[in-house]
This record gives C-alpha cells, structure tokens and sequence, in this order.
C-alpha cells in the first residue's frame, strides 16, 4: 500500500484501497487472529464483507439520537457522499431489557481491515482514525494489522454435534398461556399484534465452530442476508435472516412486510399448493398486512413518496416460505438513517401493534432477554445504508448455543401451530447443528 504515506483528511478516519484477488471470505475470517470479526452478506449474491480488528469502536447504551448520529458522519466519517467508510454493527431488540455482554445495547465499529467483494471485483480497505493517537501512531497499528493477516485455510469439519439438553423459555405450557392472553378479544382490541419469540438453550456434544455453522447456513439459504458479528473470542453471533429492515442508496430506500409463514412442500405441487394456501389463509394475511400499515404509517412524515406491493408474494427459503410485500420510499432531503431506524425498528414483524404496548407485553412476559436477536445489524455509511434484522440467528457462547425463534400472535392464532411455526422456523439451524 504505498499510498499509506498520504496526508489526513478534514475528519478523522481516512480509507486506504487496493484490488485484491479475494480468498474466501468465511474461510478468510476464521482463521484471523484479530478481533472483532465480522462478516456481512447482502441478499441474492450481494455484496460479501469480511473485517478485522478496529480503528473505531463505538459503544452505546441506547441508541444515538439523529443528530448525535450526524454529528459522528461530520467528526468521523466526513459527511460528504463520495466517502466510502463505513460503521458495521448492530443493536438490540429492546435498550430496555439487560444487554448482552461485549455486544451491548448497540456497538458499531469502522474495522481495522476490509475485503470487499461484490462479485469478480474485490478489494482491501485499510482504516485509520486519528482520534486517540497522533497519525503516525495510526499508521503503525496499521502496519501491525496488515502484517498479522493470515490466509483462508478450511474451515473445521461440521461433526454432528449431538444435543445433550435443550432448554426452552417460555417452554410450550407457558407459550400456551401468553397465547391465550394475546389472544383474547378485549387484549386484541387495543393491541391487535404481539410477537411472541422463545429461546432455546443447547448443551452439544462438541459445539461446532461458529463460522462454519454460518458458512452450511449460507449454502442453504443464499437468499437472506448472511452476517456475524465476533467482539471476544469466546461470544459470537450469526443470523441467517430473510428480512431487511431498509436499504437506503442516496434518498432512494426499500423496505418490506415480511410476515406470514408456512412450511415447504416435498414436490413442487404440494410446494405450490402450500405457497396457495397461505396467500389465502386470513390469520397470516393479517400478520402481513399489519406490518405493511405501520411501515407505511410511520414512513409518511420522512418521505416524499411512499408505495407498497398491495398484494404479497411468496418467499421461499430452504424449510419454510414467507408472504412478502416491497415497500418503496423516497425520503425528504436531510432525513438521516438514525430517524429511520428510529421509525422502522421494530417493525411488526418482531414486536408488534402498537408497538409500545406490544414490547411492553414482550418485556414483561417473555421471559428472557432477547438482545441482538431481532434487532437490527447492518451499516451506515454516507451515501449507502443497509439494515437486517437479525432473526434466524444463535448466539454462540463458550459452552453452549441459543437459538431464537418468534412468531406474530394474531387474531386466530392457534397456541400448539405457533408453537410448530417456531420449530419449523429452526429446522434449517438445526440440522446443521445436528450435522445433518
Ligand atoms: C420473528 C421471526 O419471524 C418473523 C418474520 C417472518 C415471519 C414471521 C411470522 O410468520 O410469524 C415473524 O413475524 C423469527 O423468525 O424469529
Ligand atoms: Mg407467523
């Protein structure tokens, strides 16, 4: 990088670039040494990210307001839209239910060292930030990352990690309850959605490394985002997620209501006729159409436009298929992406509605923390923004392995389908857990 001798910039983190022939990212990631790690996949083939290390790391116990969100772009990342920095990681579900540790309410970081890969086309990032050490102090920690990259070996085998014990919270007799109280007409009358997750605790045999759990995930799944996120060796968190919260590309966003689920058929026919059953079943149009409404409700004041599919399609993924509607938007000029997160999250299709007496009802009975799980994790950057949340997701920690499950209690919600809805919504998780 002989560019590494240039002058800094106006704020305070600048971006070194070369063209690289890119090894394979998981791969890559698992075998670095640095921390955080964090990888990061768009939908269908998009844009794959590996990061190493941090040239910033920035810790929040709520999330920032939008203007302390600007005034970070300004410091750090220099507002203008030609920057390329840009700030990974996530948030919680709720700022209000104790945090996970090393993750925390929110903790974004400007990594160390990036490949980017967005097809053919890849590309090393080196970033320094000028904020606590004089520039060549920077340059040197620089230096010191870049010589401490290994290169990709392969991943360790997935054997098949018999489940010892599987704890379950709420577990089904207390799931059957919370139901029975969502889904009483005078509860449903002022709040017409909640969205019910469950937390399911594995003791394995031997637990599998989790990049390589990601890595089978991808493979059955390359239509989600794919992402993990690593602060401490011995705690780390993948999702699989079909959802986006928003991608916004200038003033330009899309967004989604994806809610609504049944499972895949064995042939196409049956496949098809499931796919058809569900666009008609009233429960799971519902949960679909509530989520559109508010999406689209709490967009308006922002946008200048704003438009959805008016009747949803199918997603399909490996197990399990999903009604699914495109909502566009086109923002007000200034609107930043701390107001969008702001209005989107959660959307419905992880709390519920209205959205303060469905986290309410989430906060005091659920019964576990849900941390990262269904919040949001993503980027920002200047001129390109993209968000997921962060369903179909495990956290793995030293001994053990959580998986998160929710599904959106509606009117005619039946507790023990739900409950199936849960289990088909891990099948995929599981299997690869299982070795299988
Ligand atoms: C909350 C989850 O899924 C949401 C997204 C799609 C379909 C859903 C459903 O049909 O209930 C849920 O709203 C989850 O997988 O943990
Ligand atoms: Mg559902």
């Amino acid at each position: 990088m002989a560019q590494l001798e240039c002058q800094p910039p106006g704020h305070l983190c600048l971006q070194l670039s070369e063209p690289l022939d890119a090894p394979p990212l998981i791969a890559w990631l698992a075998n670095q040494s640095e921390l955080p790690r964090i990888y990061w996949r768009g939908r269908r083939d998009g844009e794959e990210i590996a990061a190493i290390g941090a040239a910033l790391d920035l810790h929040f116990d709520t999330l920032p307001s939008a203007e302390e969100l600007d005034r970070l772009y300004n410091k750090y990342l220099g507002a203008g839209q030609d920057t390329q920095l840009r700030l990974y990681g996530g948030h919680a579900f709720d700022t209000q239910q104790p945090a996970w540790p090393d993750f925390g309410q929110a903790r974004f970081v400007l990594p160390r060292i990036e490949i980017r890969r967005h097809g053919e086309q890849a590309q090393l990032l080196l970033n320094l930030c000028g904020q606590e050490r004089p520039w060549q102090q920077e340059l040197e920690r620089a230096r010191t990352a870049l010589d401490a990259i290994q290169s990709a070996a392969p991943l360790s085998p997935l054997g098949p990690a018999h489940v010892l014990a599987r704890q379950d919270t709420p577990d089904q007799p207390r799931w059957r309850e919370l139901v029975e109280q969502i889904t009483d007409p005078a509860f449903l009358a002022a709040t017409p959605k909640v969205v019910m997750a469950r937390e399911t605790r594995l003791t394995t045999s031997a637990l599998p490394n989790h990049w390589t759990v990601l890595h089978a995930w991808q493979l059955l799944n390359p239509g989600s985002y794919q992402f993990g996120f690593q602060f401490t060796d011995s705690h780390s968190f993948i999702s699989c997620t079909p959802e986006r919260l928003f991608h916004r590309h200038g003033r330009e966003l899309s967004t989604e209501a994806l809610a609504g689920t049944t499972t895949r058929g064995f042939t196409e026919a049956e496949d098809e006729a499931l796919a058809n059953a569900l666009l008609a079943d009233g429960k799971n149009s519902n949960e679909n159409l509530l989520v559109r409404q508010l999406i689209e409700q709490q967009l308006g004041p922002l946008s200048d436009y704003v438009g959805s599919e008016e009747t949803p399609t199918i997603l399909k993924l490996n197990h399990i298929q999903h009604l699914h509607r495109s909502i566009r938007a086109e923002l007000k000029a200034g609107v930043n992406d701390l107001q969008l997160l702001g209005a989107l999250h959660p959307t419905p299709a992880v709390g519920g509605l209205p959205r303060e007496s469905a986290m309410s009802f989430i906060r005091q009975r659920e019964g576990f923390a849900r941390g990262w799980y269904a919040g949001a994790c993503g980027y920002f950057g200047a001129h390109e923004t993209e968000f997921a949340v962060a369903i179909r997701s495990a956290r793995f920690e030293s001994e053990r392995v959580t998986l998160y499950a929710g599904a959106g209690i509606v009117a005619h919600s039946e507790a023990d389908a739900e409950w199936q809805e849960l289990n088909n919504k891990l099948t995929t998780v599981l299997g690869i857990l299982n070795g299988l």
